[in-house]
């Protein structure tokens, strides 16, 4: 049976169609910058049969599959033909019977809302949508992915770019008979967690977030927007950790899917050996599930399936052969065997430990042309103008373009810089649609970035210009073409320096295929990537994971604070050299956040670990909200500037009038920077008409402004949760223009100061600066309002690497302070 669209045109019949006129796109006048058109290596390479020799979903699964591949419609939802199996589940505290008796009632119940909403003006929409979600990759592998998780309680899953992993796998989990509390799924990053958590609930026919109807929700930092009945839960990684704070044994949940696995952030590792310890029954934590299964998906389209076969298989290696805890993975008992499970327990190979699933989904939606540079090129942002005016004069309509560049600064100038083009090149004449521009980067305000999945207005082709942020997992509706510069902004630490520090560097291989796999998800797309082939064969296959990156101070916190007492041997997928744990530990003790005679995690440490910052400036928010410093509300306004990249525009004479300049100057401050930020900050609060005018005209980015803001105001109410902050200080809070005190100016440097005790140079007689830990050579930035001033002594924020190393984000301090705030008790 084929789908038929509104027009009438079968969805296979459209897919067909579309590639040929991508084939045929190419006319003769064009110059191509590209050589080898070719088609994406993915798609080229995709294996006939599984790629994974231990592919746990057998061959004659999947042929029975295949013959069920019958369109599902809702009433034809799969009812489970397991209703009598029973796997043995530890620690039960319900009879077998009972609990599944229970599940399906609770599904019935589900479903009997979910009849009840026929008349629900979503559920047009949701059966539309139906539609586009039977057409997907992944669809006909539903019954396995249910079987898989009944049989066992991990599952790996593989599966191309847009096949429908992240929006369909909680869907078919969420009707299983041991899904009777929540799924988590995590995603790297806010900007998909909401987006998809909108994409489910569309799809599920109910409303987002907390309406009473809706089951689906999302939880992202500074955002909570999960309702009593949402079933469903989109979330980054963070926020699960944080959630772990309060219930580490996750008793709200029966599954937690990880996606996008790949990425191997600091935190999805920390997830990783959490949920290892749960899912085996080795964490102390899993007493609290009073016996209540947790299944685990772990998901990604360029994930290293072996590698996390490997890691579960060793931490249900470790579980006694005979204890309170074994029963996982269990052969269900003949008599007890669901008839058709019995087949297909035999044919589901499982890996050594015979309780993980891995399945591998082929297909993608549609084909992506892949195009690269024939010579490289030495200014990716010139061959990313180049190109995008090229698309926009060459390529169909519609036809959104998605472009990934390196970071925000780059995002502007290039924004600036095609904004000025457009006049030149869309001319009446010219006969071509209008072109808008949207940035997308981290410290975008949300709203800001959810506006990249709203349509363009007709006759426009929206130029989506992106940072890694939209590199995973996203469906951006319109984009036909990716522009991939193939440069990512990476955290690195620097031992010799003791801090992390942001550098321009290629991508991998895998970003490169989840770049290009943001085209070809509504329709065939193409790929233009920025550099040779040759250039992506060099590639390495995978980045560097962040925990071998990056200082690991959050990440051991982050351990202790849930009870984690031997953080050398807790269970990770890539370990971390012993010096890198060694220094993270040292650089907590510092900070007060460990208790020097056992190394167990203080009351201040667990302060700290719940607000969402490093610890350097949690500790720094503690020293402010200390009565005798008191300077808490403007610590917040300078730590919320530090949330993004910078807020002061780059000045260039030409964009610069002596007007603006000096009305910028009158922000700065003799003291440094961190004031300096502080008087901006409160000079655009204080602003009651027209912020936006206020920062044009003081040369100031009025977006990092309002992110700033964002920030701020979130952060003062995480330290009104955590008692730091009383509702009459905020209520005092007023938004006037305050003038800071002398000694308000040293305490809230000194506040950063305890937070950042080693970020310290002094001036050496040749008037350069030297670290004080390390001795290592640094200059102030030149942006910095203290740039070419000699001082007893600077502290910095943040070091970066241009031609020499800069400390930016630099203030003038005393040293007798250092010996003060040590004196000073935690
Ligand atoms: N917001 C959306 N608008 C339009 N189509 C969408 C949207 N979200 C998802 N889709 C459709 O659903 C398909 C599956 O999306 P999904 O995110 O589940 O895939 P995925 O396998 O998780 O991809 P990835 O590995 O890239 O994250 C997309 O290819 C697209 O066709």
């Amino acid at each position: 049976m084929s789908v038929t669209n509104e027009s009438g045109v079968s969805q296979g019949q459209k897919r067909k169609r579309e590639e040929k006129d991508v084939n045929n796109k190419k006319s003769p006048g064009d110059k191509p910058i590209y050589k080898n058109l070719q088609l994406a290596e993915s798609q080229k390479d995709a294996p006939k049969k599984s790629i994974y020799k231990n592919i746990q979903i057998a061959d004659t699964l999947k042929a029975q599959s295949k013959a069920k591949k019958q369109r599902l419609d809702k009433s034809q939802r799969p009812q489970p033909k397991f209703k009598n199996l029973q796997i043995a589940e530890p620690q039960k505290t319900e009879s077998r019977g009972a609990q599944s008796e229970k599940a399906q009632e609770n599904q019935s119940q589900r479903e009997n809302t979910r009849d009840n909403r026929t008349h629900n003006p979503l559920a047009a929409r949701q059966n539309k949508l139906l539609q586009v979600r039977q057409q997907l990759p992944i669809w006909p592998e539903a019954t396995n992915i249910r079987n898989a998780l009944l049989e066992n309680h991990v599952l790996i899953l593989a599966g191309e770019t847009g096949s429908g992993k992240s929006t369909q796998v909680p869907q078919f989990l969420e009707t299983s008979v041991w899904c009777t509390g929540r799924i988590a799924v995590t995603q790297p990053r806010r900007v998909a967690a909401v987006s998809l958590a909108r994409r489910v609930a569309d799809e599920m026919g109910t409303p987002l977030g907390k309406s009473p109807q809706s089951l689906v929700g999302y939880n992202v930092r500074f955002d909570d927007n999960v309702g009593k009945n949402n079933r469903i839960k989109f979330l980054t990684e963070g926020m699960l950790l944080q959630e772990m704070l309060r219930d580490p044994a996750l008793t709200e949940y029966s599954c937690v899917v990880v996606d996008e696995v790949h990425e191997r952030s600091v935190n999805v590792d920390l997830l990783l050996g959490f949920l290892r310890g749960l899912v085996t029954g080795t964490s102390e934590a899993v007493k609290k599930r009073k016996g209540k299964p947790l299944k685990v998906v772990v998901m990604s389209a360029t994930a290293d399936t072996e590698k996390l076969k490997d890691f579960f298989g060793e931490g249900f290696e470790q579980v006694p052969a005979k204890g309170s805890i074994t029963t996982f993975g269990d052969e269900p008992t003949s008599s007890t065997k669901d008839e058709t499970l019995v087949d297909k327990s035999q044919e589901l190979s499982t890996s050594a430990s015979g309780k993980i699933s891995t399945c591998f989904v082929e297909g993608r939606m549609y084909p992506v042309q892949t195009e690269y540079l024939s010579e490289p090129t030495r200014d990716f942002s010139e061959a990313a103008l180049l190109q995008i005016f090229q698309i926009h004069r060459k390529e169909p309509m519609p036809g959104d373009i998605l472009v990934f560049l390196t970071g925000q600064d780059v995002v502007t100038d290039l924004q600036q810089a095609i904004e000025d083009m457009i006049p030149n090149v869309i001319t009446r004449d010219s006969g071509l649609p209008k072109l808008v521009v949207l940035p997308l980067f981290a410290a975008l305000p949300q709203a800001q970035q959810q506006a990249i999945f709203a349509p363009a207005p007709p006759n426009t082709r929206k130029v989506i210009l992106a940072t890694n942020i939209a590199e995973t997992s996203i469906t951006v509706p319109g984009v036909r073409f990716v522009v991939d510069s193939g440069k990512a902004k990476v955290k690195q630490f620097r031992v010799g320096l003791g801090l992390d520090s942001l550098l321009v560097k290629d991508i991998s291989k895998s970003s490169a295929i989840q770049r290009q796999g943001r085209a070809g998800r509504e329709a065939a797309g193409k790929c233009f990537r920025l550099y040779t082939k040759s250039n992506f064969e060099a590639l390495e296959k995978d980045a560097i994971p962040e925990i071998l990156r990056c200082d690991l101070s959050s990440a051991v916190l982050t351990m202790k604070a849930r009870g984690i007492q031997d953080v050398m041997n807790f269970p990770l997928l890539t370990r971390p050299t012993r010096e890198a744990m060694e220094r993270a530990l040292l650089h907590l003790l510092q900070l007060d956040t460990l208790k020097p005679e056992d190394g167990d995690i203080s009351d201040l440490g667990r302060k700290i670990a719940r607000l969402p910052l490093t610890p350097a400036l949690g500790r720094t928010i503690i020293a402010a909200a200390n009565p005798e410093m008191g300077c808490l509300l403007p610590v917040i306004d300078i730590v919320a500037c530090f949330s993004v990249e910078n807020i002061f525009l780059e000045v260039k004479d030409q964009d610069a009038n002596d007007e603006a300049r000096e009305a910028r100057k009158a922000l700065f401050r003799r003291q440094g920077d961190h004031l300096t930020l502080l008087t901006a900050v409160q000079a655009y609060a204080s602003e009651r008409t027209d912020r936006k005018a206020w920062a044009q005209k003081h040369l100031v980015s009025h977006r990092a402004m309002q992110s700033v803001m964002d920030v701020r105001k979130q952060l003062r109410a995480q330290c009104q949760q955590a008692k730091l902050l009383s509702p009459s200080d905020l209520a005092n809070a007023e938004d006037d223009l305050d003038t800071i005190s002398e000694s308000t100016a040293d305490n809230i440097l000194k506040c950063f100061l305890r937070g950042f005790p080693s970020n310290v140079a002094r001036p050496i007689p040749d008037g350069s600066y030297r670290t004080i830990e390390g001795h290592v050579a640094v200059a102030i930035h030149p942006s910095s309002v203290l740039y070419g001033r000699k001082l007893e002594a600077i502290l910095y924020n943040e070091f970066v690497y241009t031609n020499r190393t800069y400390a930016r984000g630099v203030s003038a301090v005393q040293m007798n302070w250092l010996e003060e705030i040590y004196a000073a008790p935690a």
